[in-house]
């Protein structure tokens, strides 16, 4: 009898929301089982118990140390500070990870230190998760970076500008759905307080803003200004990126430049001159919409992007690194389009 070897992973951290979304996209891969789903919170519960939308997952969360997992691939869904000292064990182990926090993303340890207020305990050498940047060495992996969630959509939406020298400046403002945060609540995401308001916060200080830059100077000299709001949506991130390009250049021309960027990108759709992401069309997605590339009459020029926070901002990402990484097809599982409305 043919016995089909599927891909054992696990799941550290899958009690929380990017761990729900690495469930519901395993789930229904078809190469991969996830054979570990751990919490310390939740050990023996059945994972729908946390993940209501998973009725159909059998599987019980468990409090395993690292150490037990015996599986090909682990996906640490643990906040920053937590994976360092998580991740180098497995990885002496030979097993393969997908880190979603940002304790790998970072070429200069000392922007780390310095931005995350941590001394890092473990550095170790990742691939940068992108796979619009860097899909051939993702390939190659044992450890890779997921990328920050507003990060991904700004370097997407900054590349094409940083590469053909078209700007020296970007200034990245974001809003995003709350599920940003994370499943543990704050004062900041309390209902009264994020229901009908909006927040702008860390407004200089965000440590997403030296993540940005790092990527998008492998492309040529910039600096980024960014600044990130929380708005009452539960997922999502819009990017609303403004420069002012150093030679005469239309809105067509502009469009054209990212079509011709990202025209073979499995999860890139570049809109036409005019056309506005909506956060509800790429909601539960692992695509990136970029467009607008409108120019106003003092020349600045507005791009925008759309992904979702969860997806292609993290757990999707990550099932698409976990793809390139074992040779399967960079978009199994991750196939299906937004939620709009
Ligand atoms: N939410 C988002 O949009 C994005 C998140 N990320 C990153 O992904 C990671 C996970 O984020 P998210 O799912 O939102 O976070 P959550 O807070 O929703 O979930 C994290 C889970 O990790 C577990 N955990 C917490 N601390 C530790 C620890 N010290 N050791 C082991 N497990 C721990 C907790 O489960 P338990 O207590 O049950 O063990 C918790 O449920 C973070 O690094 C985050 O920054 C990246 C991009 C986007
Ligand atoms: C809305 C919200 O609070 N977002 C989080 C960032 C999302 C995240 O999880 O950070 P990483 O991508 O670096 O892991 C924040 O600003 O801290």
């Amino acid at each position: 009898m043919y016995v089909r070897n599927m891909l054992e992973v696990a799941i550290i951290g899958a009690s929380g929301y990017t761990g729900g979304e690495l469930l519901r996209f395993l789930h229904t891969h078809g190469e991969v089982e996830v054979v570990a789903a751990t919490s310390r919170q939740y050990a023996d519960t059945p994972v729908r118990k946390v993940h209501p939308h998973l009725q159909d997952m059998s599987l019980e969360f468990t409090n395993q140390s690292p150490e037990d997992l015996n599986v090909d691939l682990v996906f640490t869904a643990t906040p920053h500070g937590a994976s360092m000292s998580i991740v180098p064990g497995l990885v002496e182990r030979g097993i393969k990870v997908v880190d979603l926090s940002g304790d790998y993303r970072f070429d200069d340890i000392h922007l780390y230190e310095k931005w995350y207020g941590l001394k890092h305990e473990n550095p170790l050498e990742a691939v940068y998760g992108l796979p619009e940047m860097y899909r051939d060495e993702i390939k190659k992996a044992n450890l890779v970076a997921n990328p920050g969630c507003y990060p991904t959509g700004s370097i997407l939406a900054g590349i094409p500008l940083v590469k053909a020298g078209l700007v020296d400046t970007l200034i990245a403002d974001s809003k995003s759905g709350v599920s940003g945060a994370g499943i543990k609540p704050t004062s900041v995401t309390h209902y009264p307080n994020i229901s009908d308001n909006i927040v702008p916060y860390a407004v200089t200080t965000h440590r997403h803003l030296p993540e940005i830059q790092e990527k998008l100077q492998k492309y040529g000299d910039v600096r980024v200004s960014f600044t990130p709001h929380l708005v009452p949506a539960i997922r999502g991130i819009i990017t609303t990126l403004h420069s002012f390009p150093n030679q005469d250049i239309t809105s067509d021309e502009i469009q054209k430049m990212y079509h011709e960027q990202y025209r073979d990108e499995p999860f890139v759709r570049v809109l036409d001159a005019g056309e506005i992401p909506r956060l509800s069309a790429v909601r539960g997605s692992n695509f990136c919409h970029i467009g607008c590339f409108e120019i106003d009459e003092n020349g600045r020029l507005v791009v925008v992007s759309a992904i979702d926070n969860l997806v292609k901002g993290a757990s999707g990402a990550a099932v698409a690194n976990m793809n390139l990484m074992c040779g399967f097809k960079e978009n199994m599982s991750l196939e299906s389009c937004g939620l709009h409305p």
